[in-house]
């Protein structure tokens, strides 16, 4: 079973301290809620990030988007040899049930999320997905993989076939893909750096070139 982690994604509420912010304001108001219960995103709080450490890379759900999209639809979770999850910049863990659904749709999808954000759990009764404060430490530690692997575009040059196969020897390797649209991993992570291509490439490409080269080597 492979288990692919987006670490560090850029998924958050509206932080407090810019939630009196116009951008912030405005665009509540037009979606019926209040600031606090809105994802940030950068399409619309562009000015307000400004003002945020970090601002130039926070606020992008669309890249947990895109890359949940491509990896809950492959054939390797069909068949059930993928799990997925998303850890946060602010140290959540979302779990996500292989069947889920995720919505095609942007807008539905930022709405699922704030959803899980207040409830912690969406839906209440099936929880296809839930959310736990959890560093990425704690959850690499609990799965208990065989071996852990980061993408970074400093790793080890690894081609993706080469990779699949390295993937496809192990019982319950990690592989870990960075959400966040620019500069590097805040965190410490301790483990092997693998490169598929040497420049940098996009998360959304990477989690499709991992799946599908897994793929290829177990089906
Ligand atoms: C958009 S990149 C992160 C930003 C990138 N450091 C930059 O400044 O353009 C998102 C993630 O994709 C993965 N990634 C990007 N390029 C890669 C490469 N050439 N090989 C392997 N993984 C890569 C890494 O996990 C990275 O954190």
């Amino acid at each position: 079973m492979l288990h692919l982690v987006i670490a560090e994604a850029e998924l958050e509420l509206v932080p407090r301290t810019i939630r009196d912010h116009p951008a912030v304001v405005n665009y509540a108001k037009r979606r019926g809620k209040r600031p606090d219960e809105v994802l940030l995103d950068s399409t619309y709080h562009h000015a307000a990030l400004k003002k945020l450490s970090d601002g130039e890379r926070r606020g992008r759900p669309d890249i947990v988007h895109i890359c949940l999209l491509n990896a809950l639809e492959s054939i390797a979770n069909k068949e059930g040899k993928l799990r997925v999850y998303v850890h946060t910049r602010n140290d959540e863990v979302i779990y996500i049930k292989p069947e889920t659904r995720i919505p095609r749709n942007y807008n539905r999808f930022v709405g699922l999320m704030e959803s899980l954000f207040r409830d912690r759990a969406v839906p209440k009764n099936l929880e296809l997905l839930r959310m736990e404060e959890k560093s990425l430490v704690e959850l690499v530690e609990e799965i208990n993989p065989d071996e852990i692997f980061v993408m970074h575009e400093d790793g080890n040059a690894v081609k993706p076939s080469e990779f699949g196969k390295i993937l496809s020897g192990l019982r319950n390797p990690v592989v870990i893909v960075g959400g966040f649209p620019h500069g590097d991993f805040r965190s410490e992570t301790p483990w092997e750096r693998i490169s598929l291509y040497d420049a940098p490439l996009m998360a959304w490409t990477v989690v499709n070139e991992v799946i599908i080269s897994f793929e290829h080597w177990i089906f």
